[in-house]
This record gives C-alpha cells, sequence and structure tokens, in this order.
C-alpha cells in the first residue's frame, strides 16, 4: 500500500524524529537521497551541469546540500537564490564544495534543473522571481524537491502557475499531491527517499498489486455459482444498447458466479454471452444505468427495491437520493458536477474535495473517475487508483469498470473494496489491453482475466 500523508502528519513526525536524531540529520538524509537521484538522472557526473532553483525555507536547504554532495562528484553546480534569505548552512556547505551562487541572467544552460523553490512549507503559485527564474528552461529535464513548487500539498489542486516536474523526490512519506491529481500530474516519476518518520494513518492511499490480490475473491472447493454470488445488470437502451454489452462483458470476467441481466438489450447480450442469464431472480448485487438513457430511472427504483448493494453509473446516477444501502456511484468529472451542483471546472479542480463531498453527502462510496481515479468513502477515507494509462479514456471504459464493481460486490467485497480493486483492476487490464497503444472498452473487458491470474499466480 502506498500512503500519503498531511503536510501537518508530516511536520508532527518530522519534529519527533529530529528530537531522536543530531541537528541538521533528517535534512542530510533527504539531502543525500536527493543527490542520488540527481546523479542517476545525470547519468556521467563528472563535468555535468546543475542549476538549483533555491527558495528562502529547507526546501532550499535541501537543494543546496544536496548540491554539495554533487560539486564533491565533479558536477558543476550554480545556484541561484530566488529570496532575501537562504538556507545558511546549505549555502555555506555548496561554496565549501565549489558550487557558485549566480544571477539567473549568468547561469550557464544546465542538464538538470533541481526545484527547491518551496516544499511543504509553500502556498499555491509560484512568485514573479521564480517564474521569471524557470523562464527559458522547459525543455530542461526538473527535479522536484519535495513536491513541485506551486501545487497545493495537501488537496492536490493546482490554483495558479506551478512547477512540471520530470522527476520528484520526495522525503518521508508520500504527501496528497504526489498522489492526486491535478497536482499529481504535475510531479512526474516520484521517488520516495526514506526518513525512518514514525506517521499515523494516511490520508489518502493507493492499492499496490499485493493489496489488490489479497482483496479478490477467490472459489474455494465447496463453491457453486450461487455462493460465489449473482450480480445483475440492469443497463443499455435503445438508443445504448452497446453498453449492455460492454458492462456484461466485466461483470462475466468470472469474479462472481453468475450474471442476470434485464433490459432492452437483452438480444445483444445474449448474442455475445451466451452464460448470461435473462431473467428475473435474486441477485446479491445490481449495476445499473450504463448506456441506460430514458429506461436508468425506472431501473434504478427496480434495483434499489431488492434492498442489495447497487453500483449506479451514468444515466442512472441523476437519480440517485441520499438514502439507506451500499451504493457506489461511478461518476465522471461532468457527473459529479451536475450532482453537486457545480461546474465541471471546479470538480476537476478540486478533484479530492468534490469526491469527498459526493461521498459525505450521499452517504454512498464515490468513484470519480480520471488519470487517477479516486475511490471515497463517506466517512473521508479516500483510495487512489494509480494502474490506468491515458489509453483507457476511450468511449466504454465506465460501462467496463461498472461491471467490474458490480461482480466484485456481487462476490461479496464491501463497497469500498469492491470499488477500489474494481478500479485498480480496470486500470491494470487497460494497461494489459494496451501493450502501449490504442485499445477499446472491449479489449479492456477481455483483459480482466489474465490481469486477475496475473495477480494471483
Ligand atoms: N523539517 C525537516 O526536518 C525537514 C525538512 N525538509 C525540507 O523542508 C521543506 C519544508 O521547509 P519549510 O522551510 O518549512 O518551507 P519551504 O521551504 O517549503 O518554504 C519556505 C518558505 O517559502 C515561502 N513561500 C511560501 N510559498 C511560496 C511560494 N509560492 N513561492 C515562493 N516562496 C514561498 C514561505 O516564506 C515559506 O516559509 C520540505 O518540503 C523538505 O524539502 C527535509 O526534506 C526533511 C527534513
Amino acid at each position: 500500500m502506498r500512503r500519503a500523508h498531511t503536510v501537518e502528519q508530516v511536520r508532527a513526525a518530522e519534529r519527533e524524529q529530529m528530537a531522536r536524531l543530531p541537528e541538521g540529520a533528517l535534512m542530510q538524509r533527504a539531502a543525500a537521497g536527493l543527490a542520488v537521484a540527481v546523479a542517476d538522472l545525470l547519468g556521467a557526473s563528472y563535468g555535468a551541469r546543475v542549476l538549483l532553483l533555491v527558495g528562502a525555507g529547507d526546501n532550499g536547504g535541501d537543494a543546496l546540500w544536496a548540491g554539495a554532495v554533487l560539486a564533491r562528484r565533479g558536477v558543476s553546480v550554480e545556484a541561484v537564490l530566488l529570496a532575501e534569505q537562504a538556507h545558511a548552512e546549505g549555502l555555506a556547505a555548496l561554496r565549501r564544495a565549489g558550487g557558485r551562487v549566480v544571477e539567473r541572467a549568468e547561469a550557464r544552460r544546465p542538464d538538470v534543473v533541481v526545484d527547491g523553490i518551496v516544499g511543504i512549507g509553500g502556498r499555491p503559485g509560484l512568485r514573479e522571481a521564480a517564474t521569471a527564474a524557470l523562464a527559458g528552461l522547459e525543455d530542461v529535464p526538473l527535479v522536484a524537491v519535495d513536491v513541485p513548487s506551486g501545487v497545493e500539498v495537501d488537496t492536490g489542486r493546482l490554483d495558479g502557475p506551478h512547477v512540471r516536474a520530470d522527476l520528484t523526490v520526495t522525503f518521508g512519506t508520500l504527501k496528497v499531491a504526489h498522489l492526486v491529481d491535478p497536482a499529481a500530474a504535475a510531479c512526474g516519476v516520484v521517488h520516495l527517499v526514506d526518513l525512518g518518520l514514525d506517521l499515523p494513518g494516511p490520508d489518502v492511499e493507493a492499492l499496490q498489486p499485493d493489496d489488490v490480490a489479497a482483496l479478490l475473491p477467490r472459489p474455494d472447493e465447496a463453491a457453486h455459482k450461487y455462493t460465489r454470488g449473482v450480480v445483475g445488470v440492469r443497463a443499455g437502451s435503445a438508443t445504448y444498447p452497446g453498453a449492455a454489452v460492454l458492462c456484461t462483458s466485466a461483470a462475466v470476467s468470472g469474479l462472481a458466479g453468475m450474471v442476470r441481466y434485464l433490459g432492452s438489450a437483452a438480444d445483444a447480450v445474449r448474442a455475445r454471452h451466451p452464460e448470461v442469464v435473462v431473467a428475473e431472480g435474486r441477485v446479491q448485487a445490481w449495476v445499473v444505468g450504463s448506456g441506460g438513457d430514458a429506461d436508468a430511472e425506472q431501473a434504478l427504483a427496480d434495483a434499489l427495491a431488492d434492498g442489495v448493494p447497487t453500483v449506479v453509473d451514468a444515466d442512472a446516477l441523476q437519480h440517485v437520493r441520499r438514502g439507506p444501502g451500499d451504493l457506489v456511484l461511478t461518476p465522471h468529472a461532468g457527473e459529479l458536477a451536475r450532482m453537486l451542483g457545480v461546474e465541471r471546472a471546479e470538480v476537476e479542480t478540486d478533484q479530492l474535495g468534490s469526491a469527498r463531498r459526493a461521498a459525505r453527502e450521499l452517504d454512498a462510496v464515490v468513484v470519480l473517475k480520471g488519470r487517477h481515479t479516486l475511490v471515497a468513502r463517506p466517512d473521508g477515507a479516500v483510495r487512489v487508483t494509480t494502474s490506468g494509462v491515458p489509453w483507457l479514456a476511450v468511449a466504454g471504459a465506465g460501462d467496463v469498470l461498472a461491471g467490474m464493481v458490480g461482480s466484485l460486490l456481487a462476490a461479496g467485497l464491501d463497497p469500498w473494496d469492491a470499488a477500489s480493486v474494481g478500479s485498480w483492476v480496470h486500470g491494470a487490464a487497460a494497461a494489459l489491453a494496451s501493450a502501449g497503444g490504442p485499445l477499446s472498452a472491449s479489449r479492456v473487458a477481455d483483459a480482466i482475466p489474465e490481469t486477475v491470474r496475473r495477480l494471483l499466480t
């Protein structure tokens, strides 16, 4: 499990650790890890050029101390100071090692830029001096210290100009901005340097393959189709029969024991999946709404009347009301904006806050689909899905996700586990189906069994 903590949690843990260590030891650990990461990026150190952009605080101190380590390895290190003051010990160390402080205008073109402007002490946006210093370096590989300067660390929001990093070297623990978009997309590859911090429970977390494997349902020796769970699908319409096929393609991928389908696309579903039972009957979970069009409201009412966990997708989402029952809602940003009565841009800017608000207000698990899909629980717990690929942004992908989550609900996972495991497998199946290239939603559904096999063997 990857865990991300808030600035307050990190600072408290750092204070505890600093009390146990000699003065400055934590920063030395951080700087040493940063220097190794930059050296790896440079390849050959000797004669390479590194430009440090240094802010007023300890984030700049990390950069200066790392610069001193690199300078002792033969790297040509120059530092541009962007504030009235800079970390005194770090500055002295850099100069002792042969590094130079220069004005931006006289700095030589570097092989790597190190963003030590601000870290977890920064407010969102960039000041004029930072923006000016970054100008002209857009095509130079950039390493952010702790977090890219200008992002909102605890929410993942991007309010104003910010640094876009190729690599972010962070310390002690991940921060929320490393996992939650849109800030996560500005971090590049995130490398964590361990500081030995004693940390509380995380603010957000990201399932890893071993976590998913541990949560996936497996049939035992006595299993039969009913003990493995029956998932019902009420999806598709005369306008969108294909959504029913895609939704059942994922539901029938083998994680539940049986799939029932009720709706107007029965012929298309049966033709593609003869194992799907097109008849009324008991189910342990429903999936409603994918391609539902005008049928969605009645389909939702009929499904909710059964009082079983229900995935609500697409056209059924607008009919959801807060109420009893284990609901998993699977909106994209536009659908969530309509549900919350806000602009789409607000949801895209504050994905974490929007997902948490909807989960709390509707008393449901909310899956806010995106590059890093968020899975929010009514109590505020959030998991981030990092297994996907940009190629997954295709029509029908949401239909497949809904069917996937429904099958896990029917198999007995609780709504948060079903939604976060389903989202993770959905992303991983897309990565497998993509293999670096384009894909269709059908191929994602087809890749689910192999994705699960690779997790379980
Ligand atoms: N404390 C430790 O043991 C360790 C800290 N590490 C590094 O320290 C930074 C956090 O340092 P801090 O001094 O608290 O804040 P910053 O350096 O992030 O910010 C400094 C300063 O900058 C001003 N400021 C705020 N917003 C902006 C802005 N948008 N633009 C420019 N300047 C801004 C404000 O005055 C701030 O106080 C942490 O990220 C680590 O890099 C070590 O890594 C680990 C040990």
